[in-house]
């Protein structure tokens, strides 16, 4: 059973071993146990809802919780304080196209407003419930979710949006096939969730974006249906897949999606190399990205996030050990930790990590082979759940993410990471914060930096905190000329920054497209671009 008030299956607990939550003292403090509220406590206390039940939706007060909420901090606090602020008034499961068209003729004669949701894994706060007179449905699209079309000459692939990962790559596995699309979030976002937040996956150096993913769809909107066909290529005016992707909800229900699949490859494999520092990793990273090697996944560490992933990983005299010898062959105090990926024939992966070799060798990397690879595979998805560990030891942890050029990376992350430090120390409170480069292009990369720090037990204080951070976070983004969002889009949070890089003549011309679909503002309003469509 999926956890209402954190992260994933409530069965998974990742425990740490006692010289990681010694270090997590060592670096913020004794802290208290993180509050944990009670779902049946919440329902209890949950207003009446403005609809009433009908065949297309239910007002059954313990769905209205489970889906009112993504998974941001704000969200968390509000979840684990038991302070839920906005529920929808009702939750539609609509199965099939005619019924997600029922839903919205329905709401629209009622006046409601409707907010799409996939998995619930936003963390801006883009499946949240705001103030509004006008009632609130939440149309879930998780019965749509089966495979309906593969055509295996084209590598085209058709699904119900709301599939999860998961249960997508099993689809397509059981035909030999693959999307390779895996966020960090990949067990619980789902398909039409990842094209309308211009969602990344680990391994899109290699696989690609969503964008490069999404070959076509039909859009359910209020004023109509929208089918995109899928074409190879085309120079036949104005991509209308532009205008689904990163359109956050505001459009319409994207009902089905055709994906650009690929055959299942013989090999996968990661490795680890250490670095002796920062700048050796990111120019070993910059030149791999330039010279277009055949990778899958380009991940580099900053020393801090290697030191603390090191530390919370366990195995304490394993990883003593390999201290040890990468000290031996250079890699000390400022040693950053990579992860390349390649993905193919056994042969395009030997001569790939070759061609990689040649490069980190040059800038004084030293291989670790597959070993670490392997572990970081494995864990790759279940690390998350280390969200929950930290906030029973009575610690927050926060992330934000953008990109920028390569010369611009260094100073963005030391700009973002000291910004979130000096943003609770007039609290007496420490951030451990620290860094990865996670997508690598031609141009840049992008920079993904986490915050861990201490709750304080007071729902108010800890919230106040939070937009203290979250905006001196993404004020230094913007300074620093960074997108606001390289992955997780825009929602709620990253609204008020999203004019310094579309500008306002930008933000008018996306709101123009709201107002075409969708006339009464229905549409998760608020959300992507601040103000009303209409
Ligand atoms: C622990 C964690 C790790 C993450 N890692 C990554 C990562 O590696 N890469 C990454 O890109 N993101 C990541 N994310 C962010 C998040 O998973 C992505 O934004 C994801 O694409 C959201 O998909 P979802 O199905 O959960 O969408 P939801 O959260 O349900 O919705 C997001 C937005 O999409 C809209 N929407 C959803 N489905 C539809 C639909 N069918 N039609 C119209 N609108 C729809 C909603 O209205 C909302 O505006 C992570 C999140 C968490 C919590």
């Amino acid at each position: 059973m999926r956890r209402w008030n954190g992260w994933g299956d409530e069965q998974i607990q990742l425990a740490l071993v006692p010289e990681a939550k010694q270090f997590l003292r060592e670096v913020l403090g004794e802290a208290k146990t993180g509050p944990n509220a009670d779902f049946n406590t919440a329902v209890a206390r949950l207003s009446a809802s403005r609809l009433g039940d009908t065949k297309l939706w239910t007002t059954n007060p313990a769905q209205r919780i489970r889906y009112s909420l993504g998974q941001s901090l704000p969200d968390w606090l509000q979840l684990r304080y038991g302070q839920i602020a906005q529920t929808p008034d009702a939750v539609a499961f609509p199965e099939s196209r005619e019924e997600v068209r029922a839903v919205l003729q329905r709401a629209a004669q009622l006046g409601c407003v409707v907010i799409p949701y996939g998995g619930g894994t936003s963390v801006a706060g883009h499946v949240n419930v705001q103030a509004s007179s006008r009632p609130v449905i939440t149309l879930v699209m998780q019965r749509m979710m089966q495979l309906q079309s593969l055509d295996k000459e084209a590598q085209l692939a058709t699904f119900g949006a709301g599939v999860l990962g998961p249960d997508l790559e099993a689809q397509l596995r059981a035909h030999g096939f693959m999307l390779g699309h895996f966020p960090q979030s990949f067990e619980y976002s789902s398909l039409g969730g990842w094209v309308v937040t211009r969602s990344s996956g680990q391994q899109s150096l290699g696989y690609g974006r969503i964008e490069a993913m999404f070959a076509g769809g039909h859009l359910e909107t209020p004023t109509g249906t929208l089918d995109i066909r899928a074409f190879p290529a085309s120079a036949a005016g104005t991509d209308l897949r532009e205008l689904v992707l990163g359109s956050e909800g505001r459009i319409g229900v994207l009902t089905d999606v055709t994906v650009r699949v690929q055959r299942l490859p013989e090999k996968e494999s990661f490795i680890a190399v250490c670095f002796s520092d920062w700048e050796s990793g990111r120019q070993a990273l910059r030149q791999m990205a330039q010279q277009q090697m055949p990778l899958s996944m380009l991940r580099l560490s900053n020393a801090t996030e290697t030191a603390t992933s090191l530390k919370l990983a366990g195995h304490v005299q394993q990883v003593a050990w390999l201290e040890r010898y990468l000290r031996w062959r250079g890699c000390a105090e400022q040693k950053c930790m990579a992860i390349i990926g390649a993905s193919g024939s056994a042969l395009q992966v030997r001569q790939a990590l070759q061609q990689a070799k040649a490069v980190w060798r040059l800038h004084g990397g030293v291989g670790l082979g597959t070993l670490l690879g392997k572990k970081w595979q494995h864990g790759r998805f279940r690390n998350v759940y280390l969200r929950n560990t930290l906030w029973d030891m009575g610690y927050a942890i926060d992330t934000v993410e953008t990109a920028t050029d390569w010369p611009g990376i260094t100073p963005m992350m030391q700009a973002v990471e000291q910004a979130a430090r000096a943003a609770l120390a007039e609290d007496g409170e420490t951030v451990h914060t620290y860094t990865h480069l996670s997508h690598v292009y031609t141009q840049g990369a992008s920079v993904y930096t986490t915050f861990v720090y201490r709750l304080s037990g007071d729902y108010q204080t800890d919230l106040r905190r939070w937009q203290r951070l979250k905006r001196a976070a993404s004020e230094s983004i913007t300074a620093f000329g960074g997108t606001i969002s390289h992955q997780h889009g825009v929602g709620l949070d990253h609204a008020p920054y999203l004019h310094t890089e579309k500008g306002e003549a930008g933000l008018d011309a996306i709101r123009s497209i709201y107002r075409h679909f969708d006339p009464q503002d229905m549409m998760n309003p608020g959300k992507c671009v601040a103000g009303k469509g209409v």
